[in-house]
């Protein structure tokens, strides 16, 4: 599992272990971490001796990071020259021990030598803020950054890229776009979440030790391997296939047809023992996979199931509200997805007395909240949790980054780590939904069954991908090499 933590229990972490240790250890080891880092992208070009860094230093212990660093980097022969965001203002422990070294430290204004460098920089460090950062870069940090990285030099942004917001990954203002980021202690949220995230390129955790002093609980958590496999339904000897779970998927329409059948296509691959159709797509849908269990009219009479998935191409006729209603009136776990996440009543949704999964994309969560798309896309992990707090419901909102949050205080957010931009396909998410739909029907928990779900779709995407467009159902297809891939 990977793990993030918020700037304020970061810090209390740092302050309980730093009351242990000598003065200054914590920055030496965040130094050394970040210094052996540089030394691995300067040999992948070339060499460190020799080599010219910059280091873009603001006035607080991200610079000192970065000028104890530069000082390693001197000291093996590199050409370091610090350049001050705010004249004359930079750590001054980390001043000294560059200069010591060989290294210079100019202010951001000055006309010296090292902008003859401007083309041949073969290393821009980003040390302007850190933790401490607020509002999007200032508008002198901002023009120092375009400066020394317009030429196309690597950046390495230290603890996090200048300008983005540590605990939310927004990005108010300008930020540094870095190829890498080499963060202490722990990641920061902003390094998994959008649209910060995209900005931090390659990630590499330094250990200063902190790690005995975090909580058990981290604000924010993304599966891995080992940890989806751990969670994914196995069957056992006795099973039969209703004690594997049937799913029941409420989907399609006569204008979407096709939204059944790669709901279904979905659910047919996640783990549950059988799939119920209910609705007017039923013809296509057994076209397709003849061993669904179709039934033409209302979800209430379609029979037993587990779970149900209710949204995906239903339209918003009387048939979709009798569908929506019938099935949040039951007792079963209940995915709502797509046309189902409009025709959604908050006090239903929270009267309900087994779990409800929602699964928007930007517009609909949107659309949910109130607010416009551009604000959902620019604060993912504050309206993924307000959405979970309003419905009293598990959201798993879609995009860039998937993000899955329940409505239980004190359980972290889930980051998705799969996926790829070619998911943006129409229909991909009709096969999520019948994914976890059928996670859900096969007994796991809703946040469970949510992230599962969303990294078997994203991997399997990836391996459909692999490198060219694809098509809905090619996801589907792929889940089951997922699901391997997962297992192996
Ligand atoms: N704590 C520890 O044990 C360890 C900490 N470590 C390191 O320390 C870092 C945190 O250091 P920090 O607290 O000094 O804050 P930091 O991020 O350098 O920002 C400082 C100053 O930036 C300024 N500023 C703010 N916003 C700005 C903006 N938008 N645009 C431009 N400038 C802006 C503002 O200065 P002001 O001008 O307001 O006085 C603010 O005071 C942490 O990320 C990690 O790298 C490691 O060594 C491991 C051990
Ligand atoms: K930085």
């Amino acid at each position: 599992m990977r793990t993030a933590y918020s700037v304020e229990t970061v810090r209390a972490a740092e302050q309980a272990l730093m009351a242990r240790l000598p003065e200054g250890a914590l920055m030496q080891r965040a130094a050394a971490g970040l210094a052996a880092a540089c030394a691995d992208l300067l040999r992948r070009a070339g060499r460190v001796y020799g080599s010219r860094v910059v280091l873009l230093v603001g006035t607080g212990d991200n610079g000192g990071d970065a000028l104890y660093a530069g000082a390693r980097l001197a000291r093996r022969g590199a050409g370091v020259v610090a350049v001050r965001a705010v004249p004359g203002r930079a750590h001054e422990g980390g001043s000294a021990a560059l200069l010591a070294a060989g290294g210079r430290v100019v202010d951001g204004g000055e006309s010296t030598t090292h902008q003859d460098w401007a083309g041949r920089i073969d290393l821009v460090v980003d040390a302007i803020t850190g933790i401490g950062g607020r509002g999007g870069l200032r508008p002198d940090a901002a023009g120092l950054v375009g400066r020394y990285t317009a030429h196309g030099a690597p950046v390495v942004a230290v603890d996090l890229p200048s300008g983005v917001e540590a605990d939310t990954g927004e990005v108010p203002g300008e930020a540094v776009r870095a190829d890498a980021t080499v963060t202490f202690g722990a990641y920061k949220p902003a390094l998994l979440v959008d649209p910060a995230a995209e900005r931090a390129g390659a990630l590499r955790l330094v250990d200063i030790g902190l790690g005995a002093e975090l909580p058990g609980v981290p604000d924010l958590e993304a599966l891995q391997y080992a940890d989806v496999a751990a969670l994914l339904p196995v069957p056992a000897a006795e099973s039969d296939k209703y004690r594997r779970g049937v799913v029941g998927i409420a989907a399609g329409s006569a204008r979407y047809p096709g939204a059944a059948v790669l709901a279904v296509s979905g659910a047919l691959r996640g783990g549950a023992g059988a799939v119920r159709y209910a609705g007017p797509g039923g013809a296509a849908v057994i076209a397709r996979h003849p061993e669904t269990l179709v039934h033409a009219g209302r979800p209430a009479r379609a029979g037993r199931v587990q779970a149900w998935v209710v949204g995906p191409g239903l339209g918003d006729g009387t048939d979709a509200v009798a569908a929506v209603s019938d099935i949040l009136a039951t007792d079963v776990p209940v995915l709502v997805d797509a046309d189902g996440l409009r025709l959604l009543d908050a006090e239903v949704v929270r009267a309900r007395t087994a779990p409800t999964v929602l699964t928007p994309h930007a517009g609909e969560a949107a659309a949910l909240l109130g607010a416009r798309r551009e604000e959902v896309e620019a604060g993912r992990l504050a309206a993924v949790r307000e959405l979970a707090a309003r419905f009293g419901a598990t959201v798993l909102l879609k995009g860039s980054t998937t993000l899955i949050a329940t409505d239980t205080p004190h359980t972290p957010v889930r980051v998705n780590p799969t996926g790829t931009g070619w998911l943006a396909t129409a229909g991909s998410g009709d096969v999520l939904s019948g994914l976890t739909g059928s996670l859900l029907a096969a007994g796991l928990a809703p946040l469970d069954a949510a992230s599962a779900g969303a990294y078997l779709h994203g991997l399997a995407a990836r391996r459909a991908a692999d490198g060219s467009p694809l098509a809905a159902l090619d996801v589907a297809d792929a889940i089951p090499a997922a699901w391997r891939d997962v297992r192996a």
